[in-house]
């Protein structure tokens, strides 16, 4: 499971749907993006079901109550939530799963999950930046962009709760840094299935070559 988190505007989502698009290019199917539940208003180049579910606030409620969310938080006064199935589907067929959550979503996967998840903060370059980048991206309106860049300041706090920083000044450096986290996290040891088959079968095949 890998989390990325930052203020609004910092480039997460950019960065995971490069990340899912050039993954899936090399190994189809290994990488699964979590797609969100809001009550938030769907943005003009959204669709339902590819960039989040779209729900009124009963319904949103009703998939809580259930315990249908592996985690949800209220961020920028909307209702935000990760459907729990797809999430367990595609971690109990052997993929993995990219986050785009806060930080109080991040906590509640940590708590529930925390071996399995790799944590990754955007800063943006600076403040001025990070503010262009809402307005230039012109998809919330001048009172959005002012409670999202107010609210920065809060979520910019939880820096240090996670595994790995990504200043994300130069897009295609941060895309492959990001490359790098996932390539490094899935090689380590304790991650990497049927390992002890393998050295196995090495075993056998040594002793068959050897006089
Ligand atoms: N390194 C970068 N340099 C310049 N512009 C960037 C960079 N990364 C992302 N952007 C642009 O900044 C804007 C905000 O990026 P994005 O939507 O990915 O942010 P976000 O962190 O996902 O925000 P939110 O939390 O609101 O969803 C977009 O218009 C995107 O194209
Ligand atoms: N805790 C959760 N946070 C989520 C989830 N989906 C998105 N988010 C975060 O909300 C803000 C705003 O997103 P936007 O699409 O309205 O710009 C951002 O920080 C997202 O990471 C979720 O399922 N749980």
């Amino acid at each position: 499971m890998l989390v990325l988190s930052s203020p609004s505007g910092a480039g997460k989502t950019t960065l995971t749907r490069n990340l899912l698009e050039q993954e899936n290019k090399d190994d189809p199917g290994k990488l699964e993006l979590s797609v969100s539940a809001t009550t938030r208003p769907k943005r003009q180049s959204e669709i339902e079901g590819v960039h989040y579910h779209f729900l009124d606030k009963g319904q949103f409620e009703r998939m809580r109550d259930r315990d249908e969310l592996l985690e949800w938080a209220e961020v920028h006064g909307n209702y935000y939530g990760t459907p729990r199935d797809p999430v367990e589907k595609a971690l109990s067929e052997g993929r993995d799963v990219l986050f785009d959550i806060d930080w109080q979503g991040t906590r509640q996967l940590l708590d529930k999950m925390r071996d399995d998840v790799v944590t990754v903060f955007v800063l943006p370059p600076s403040a001025q930046e990070l503010k262009s980048r809402l307005v230039r991206r012109a998809e919330d309106s001048d009172a959005v962009i002012a409670k999202r860049l107010k609210n920065a300041a809060e979520e910019f706090l939880h820096w240090n709760e996670y595994d790995y920083i990504l200043v994300n000044r130069d897009l295609n450096k941060s895309f492959a840094r990001l490359r790098a986290i996932l390539t490094a996290e899935r090689l380590k040891r304790v991650k990497m299935r049927n390992l002890e088959d393998f050295v196995g079968k090495l075993l056998t095949e040594l002793k068959s070559i050897t006089p």
